[in-house]
């Protein structure tokens, strides 16, 4: 076939250990299986125009996987010890064991995919050419199979306009279909974001005060909800202090990644607000009722530390290291193969979605029907209603 001629043409050197190969496959056979015989076929091809040669262990892995899928387990007397590069193939595939075909497929697709992407990286572009233009209050930028965005006010500590909760839907819909891997949102400047821009809900003229709260409250309704939806792995890089809804909606993050001087603060009540980003729900279910409580209605600002021990916050680093050391871990990350941490990140948020959205149409209709002053009683209804129904 095609893929085992070209994978002949490279010349190998030592290939993996079996115990690696063994832990390769024990890996991959937990992973989803959904790759089609066209995917296959596919990727066959995308192997035969990687500009960059992908290493021995890769190319060993690469044949074992298309053996196993072509023809299934091993079938062939182990080739002679003078035979380097047929037996270094032989144990490759050999070590794969029982691996199902379809299993070893989508695994093969995964990793042509994973390959394809970093090949396209590798690529360097100036940073001029990698900034995405079109976005006033954003700077977005795609590098290393990660899409950053990152909100762009420091002068108003990442303060959300508007035209920046637009902004930042565009920009997640864009990169929910870009080649990216990950996604991450963060903030320029000593602030992640401070939430809600206060000057959304003044120079509203007087008989306007309704439309524009059912706007605002749409607004928000989709802008949470593209969080809900967002089909790739998405991380918050939390730079520095976050208020509000830049807090909320951390519930529907898959990573949080806190800087030590973060803080994490949400004073609704004392802003005659209730809580949004479904925090109402995901904030008791990840640090507990009580702990929820004492964030959502009375205020407490947490440390980047007391919301890692939460759980809210996934790790925290020292400032002064912060964005190397997370970088490093994200470029790392998303070298992972693609497909399958989107099939991983969708089985999660499928099991949750409809209970999500339901939540933030609820959040919603309290935040536009119900008078400010009643802030601190809305907050323990809604609270109350997830979670003692
Ligand atoms: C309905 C949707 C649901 C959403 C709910 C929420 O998010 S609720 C959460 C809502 N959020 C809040 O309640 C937070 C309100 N903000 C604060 O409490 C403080 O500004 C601070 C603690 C963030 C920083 O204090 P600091 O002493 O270090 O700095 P500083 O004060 O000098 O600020 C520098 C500049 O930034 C400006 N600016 C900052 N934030 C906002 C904002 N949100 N808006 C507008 N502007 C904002 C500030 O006016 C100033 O502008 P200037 O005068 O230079 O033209």
């Amino acid at each position: 076939m095609a893929l085992a001629g070209a994978v002949r043409c490279w010349r190998l050197g030592a290939g993996p250990s079996s115990l690696q190969m063994q832990a390769l496959s024990l890996h991959m056979s937990k992973t989803a299986m959904g790759a089609s015989q066209k995917d296959f076929e596919s990727a066959m091809n995308q192997v035969k125009l990687l500009k960059k040669d992908p290493g021995n262990e890769v190319k060993l892995k690469l044949y074992a996987l298309y053996k196993q899928t072509t023809e299934g387990p091993c079938n062939t007397p182990r080739p002679g010890v003078f035979d380097l590069i047929n037996k270094a193939k032989w144990d490759a595939w050999n070590a794969l064991g029982n691996l199902p075909k379809e299993t070893a497929r989508q695994n093969y697709v995964d990793l042509v995919s994973d390959l394809s992407s970093s090949d396209s990286s590798s690529q360097v572009k100036p940073e001029a050419d990698r900034k995405q233009p079109g976005y006033e209050t954003l700077v977005v930028t795609s590098e290393d199979s990660i899409t950053k965005i990152m909100m762009n006010r420091p002068a108003k500590k990442n303060a959300l306009t508007i035209q920046m909760y637009r902004e930042i839907m565009l920009a997640l819909e864009a990169a929910s279909k870009d080649d990216s891997t990950i996604i991450v949102l963060t903030g320029n400047g000593d602030y992640y974001s401070s939430g809600n821009d206060l000057m959304n809900f003044m120079n509203i003229p007087p008989g306007e005060m309704e439309k524009e709260a059912k706007n605002g409250a749409i607004l928000l309704r989709d802008f949470v909800g593209c969080f809900i939806d967002f089909p790739k792995p998405l991380v918050a890089v939390i730079n520095g202090p976050a208020i509000g809804i830049s807090v909320t909606i951390l519930g529907l993050f898959d990573l949080v990644y806190a800087s030590d001087r973060a803080t994490f603060h949400t004073p609704f009540t004392h802003l005659g607000q209730s809580p949004e980003g479904c925090s109402s729900y995901t904030f008791p279910k990840i640090m507990g009722q009580a702990k929820a409580a004492e964030m959502l209605m009375f205020g407490k600002k947490l440390t980047a530390r007391e919301a890692c021990a939460q759980g809210l916050v996934t790790e925290v680093f020292p400032d002064s290291t912060f964005q190397k050391e997370v970088w490093t871990r994200l470029k790392a990350y998303s070298k992972l193969p693609r497909n399958t941490l989107h099939i991983s990140k969708q089985s999660i948020r499928n099991l949750e979605k409809e209970k999500l959205h339901a939540v933030n149409a609820e959040e919603n209709s309290v935040l536009q029907e119900s008078p400010p002053k009643c802030g601190q009683i809305i907050l323990t209804q809604v609270i109350r209603n997830h979670y003692l129904k």
